[in-house]
């Protein structure tokens, strides 16, 4: 998918004494953000303040790689576990309620939500039938894929047009903008926001750097995801996970800017700005208008760590909530969960169904 750069960009509004004059905001009820639509030549000045304010508020985190998949963590405990974290689809009547008629607005993470893990991270295909699912559920929420991969690269995976695309952890955002007067529905004005675009070179090098230093460890792979790059060692002899981390630390010495978190037998090298999924699906319910929660329910289904971002928010600000997928039991900041993606899409579909008859 290629990238359309619209005339003008929904960009955060920043504090009063940074904003500019011209520009007219809109607060989201249910989050601290709000979202603007300035000028090209404001968003530059803008984002580039956005970015020193953000980059100067946040400490680089040491990380603590345990070198454990979730999914190689059972646990007993099952009855415990869906107490306090319940099946989405066994509660499929309770959330229904908890929407009172409001509009359901949908956020999907994809590894591990709407594809199966598997070995090959360029092998993650979604099946027909779980496309066939979110297209669907697409008719009815508005839906966005919030995903650690490229922005593009997710695309390739999902191929549907009529979703929201969030890549790089959402450091890579592109919506069209549904409350502006002149689009109309075929002539959608596509806005990009990338608040981690001052890193793609910095991105670029240490990408170069890290296929450089773990290219002797067999099984190794490194993926550039734009705005963030994944050293996975998934395939890599058990005995050599220590060294992946040791060197993924040496060649972080050199980029001080840049910072490690751990996913699913992955390390993902990223901008050390105060930026995550949960400010990403805070920014998306503004840019799309989906900003009273009143009116509409957000609902975010996710496996992985960096997804807790996202069900945070909206468990702090009570205006939606998390599912979690796992198999096993998990500390969460979810309210439900999902065993895996077959579930996923049967929740899809239970939602699809129930619009329809409704
Ligand atoms: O936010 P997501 O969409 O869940 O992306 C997170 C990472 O997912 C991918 O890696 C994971 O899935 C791979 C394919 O199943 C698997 O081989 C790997 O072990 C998992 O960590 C993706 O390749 C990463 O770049 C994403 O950061």
């Amino acid at each position: 998918m290629s990238d359309h750069v619209a005339k003008t960009q929904p960009v955060l509004t920043l504090p009063p004494n940074m904003m500019p004059s011209s520009a007219t905001s809109k607060k989201h009820p249910c989050s601290s953000l709000s979202v603007t639509y300035i000028s090209r030549r404001k968003l530059a000045e803008v984002v580039d303040g956005l970015l020193g304010v953000m980059t100067l508020s946040t400490r680089k985190q040491p990380y603590v790689h345990s070198g454990c998949d979730i999914s190689s963590d059972k646990v007993s405990g099952n009855n415990t576990w869906l107490k306090k974290c319940p099946s989405a689809l066994a509660s499929f009547d309770q959330i229904i309620a908890r929407t009172q008629g409001k509009k359901i607005a949908l956020f999907l993470d994809y590894d591990g939500t709407l594809s199966p893990i598997v070995n090959d991270p360029e092998k993650a295909f979604m099946s027909p039938e779980m496309r066939t699912a979110v297209k669907n559920v697409a008719r009815f929420c508005p839906t966005a894929i919030v995903s650690g991969r490229s922005r593009d690269k997710v695309f390739d995976f999902v191929k549907l047009k009529e979703l929201y695309y969030a890549g790089s952890h959402g450091m890579d955002i592109m919506v069209t903008c549904a409350d502006s007067e002149s689009i109309t529905k075929d002539n959608k004005e596509a806005k990009l926001f990338q608040p981690a675009n001052e890193f793609l070179q910095i991105i670029s090098e240490v990408n170069k750097s890290l296929v450089e230093a773990t290219r002797s460890i067999k099984g190794a792979i490194v993926e550039n995801n734009k705005f963030c790059v994944s050293v996975h060692y998934r395939n890599v002899d058990k005995k050599d996970w220590k060294l992946v981390t040791e060197l993924v630390d040496g060649v972080l010495k050199a980029f001080p800017r840049l910072k490690v978190t751990t996913g699913r037998k992955v390390l993902e090298v990223r901008p050390v700005i105060d930026w995550d999924k949960g400010k990403a699906v805070e920014f998306l319910l503004q840019a799309l208008g989906l900003d009273d929660p009143e009116s509409v329910l957000p609902i975010y289904i996710g496996d992985d760590r960096t997804d807790e971002d996202a069900f945070k928010v909206f468990r702090e600000r009570n205006c939606g909530f998390g599912i979690l997928v796992s198999q096993v039991p998990k500390e969460t900041e979810a309210f439900y969960s999902l065993t895996g993606p077959s579930e996923v899409m049967e929740f899809l579909n239970s939602l699809v169904r129930w619009k329809e008859q409704s």
